[in-house]
């Protein structure tokens, strides 16, 4: 049996191995990839900006003399997820919070 062996990419390249020798549905994927990839550079800025700006609340209320933490403001965030994403929302609500919050 041939063993198909896959070719590392260059850094920084987008791939253009589609997994299918058929021109046209290898056409489709390239295109399609290129919308993906505008959504993924869109989530990892807006990840960014959030983790900075959830950054800016703990400071601003630590030296106010309030809590690092809010827990029932976290329930909602977690909760909002949940409703809209299911089981892995809350776990994109999880990760989301801790890029926030940084090390404890
Ligand atoms: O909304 C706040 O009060 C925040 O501090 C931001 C944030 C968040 O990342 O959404 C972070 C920590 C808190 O425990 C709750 C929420």
């Amino acid at each position: 049996m041939a063993t198909v062996v896959e070719q590392p990419q260059d850094a920084g390249q987008p791939s253009q191995d589609t997994g299918t020798a058929e021109a046209t549905a290898s056409a489709a994927i390239v295109e399609i990839r290129s919308r993906i990839n505008e959504i993924d550079d869109a989530i990892i800025a807006l990840w960014k900006e959030r983790s900075a700006l959830s950054q800016q609340v703990g400071k601003t209320r630590v030296a106010s003399g309030g809590t690092r933490l809010v827990l029932s403001r976290e329930r909602e965030i977690m909760e909002k997820f949940r409703e809209a994403l299911g089981a892995d929302g809350t776990q994109v609500a999880l990760l989301l919070l801790r890029a926030g919050r940084g090390p404890l």
